[in-house]
């Protein structure tokens, strides 16, 4: 695996590749691997089959400007060697882990914002964050030049917005949406995660519980506000758990719903302690 810490170096080993031919695939990440991100690296393989062969890269970098938080930013985990242990096992062909300098170039100017869509839900829990998110992935696009990309379903909104932009701006990029990988006990696989305590670690399932609650109660026809009560019914069962928000949207374009009669998307953010931890599941009549 060929680890490039710098943009020039990640654009010659590209442009290598290209000139041999190869397709290339982008698995975008923060680092603090886990089983869910190595779903993204063997998705990314499986469309690079369908087109006979390529090539697969993982970028690490803790993107400062998604950060609403400085001590959310300081406190993200960080384990690089053990991440590019897993890249290599997984079968990555080249890992970027650029620095914050060689990314943000003092006086940059330009940032990449999806209107509406980065406005409402978790966008409002977190002001700017996915401004910095689509400003970094559009770096990380120009950069890389992937011709597909994987993005994990936990992160719904992130994957819709990355969809919208990609289809407004004419980026001739495949997005791929990749299925929640769970923990035994139904835990949405998160790197947040190992920042709970014991206590939070245990009571988080929590919010899978809800949303299997809601999607049951969808699929036999009950109502929104019915759903809505019984999943904060199975949350309210938590103390631990302290939500910060539960949506019902189209699962489309996360707009607003006044009934249930189409595929929806239940959107659900909570913290435990410090840790805020989101996630979410289709589900339709
Ligand atoms: N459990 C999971 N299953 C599938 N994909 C996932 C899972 N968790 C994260 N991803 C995807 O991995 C990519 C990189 O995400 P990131 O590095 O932020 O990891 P994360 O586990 O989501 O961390 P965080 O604690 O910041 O939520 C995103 O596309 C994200 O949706
Ligand atoms: C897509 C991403 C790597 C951009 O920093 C981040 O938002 C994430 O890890 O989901
Ligand atoms: N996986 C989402 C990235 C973030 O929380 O900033």
């Amino acid at each position: 695996m060929r680890i490039c810490r710098s943009k020039q170096a990640m654009r010659d080993c590209v442009n290598a590749w290209r000139a041999e031919g190869q397709r290339v695939a982008l698995v975008a990440t923060m680092g603090a691997l886990h089983a869910g991100h190595m779903h993204l690296v063997a998705r990314a393989r499986d469309w690079l089959d369908t087109q006979g062969g390529g090539r697969v890269v993982t970028s690490i970098f803790v993107n400062p400007t998604q950060f609403d938080q400085q001590a959310d930013l300081d406190r993200y985990p960080r384990d690089e060697d053990t991440d590019l242990a897993l890249l290599r096992q997984a079968g990555c062909d080249a890992a970027f882990l650029p620095t914050v300098a060689d990314i943000y170039r003092p006086g940059a100017q330009t940032t990449v914002e999806v209107g509406g869509l980065s406005r409402m839900l978790i966008g409002r829990l977190r002001p700017g964050h996915f401004r910095g998110m689509t400003t970094i992935v559009t770096k990380l696009f120009n950069i890389v030049g992937p011709d597909a990309t994987t993005f994990g379903e936990k992160d719904y909104q992130q994957l819709t917005i990355v969809r919208q932009m990609v289809a407004d701006l004419d980026m001739p990029i495949q997005i791929i949406g990749v299925p929640t990988v769970r923990e035994a006990d139904g835990l949405a696989m998160s790197s947040r995660n190992r920042r709970l305590t014991p206590g939070d670690r245990a009571a988080a399932p929590v919010l899978n519980r809800a949303l299997d609650t809601g999607q049951q109660m969808i699929a036999a026809g009950a109502g929104l506000a019915a759903v809505r009560r019984a999943m904060r019914a199975v949350l309210r069962s938590e103390p631990r758990c302290e939500l910060r928000s539960l949506d019902i949207r189209d699962a489309g374009d996360l707009s607003r719903i006044t009934r249930i009669d189409g595929p929806v998307v239940m959107l659900l953010a909570a913290r435990f302690g410090d840790v805020l931890l989101i996630d979410q599941r289709v589900a339709q009549p």
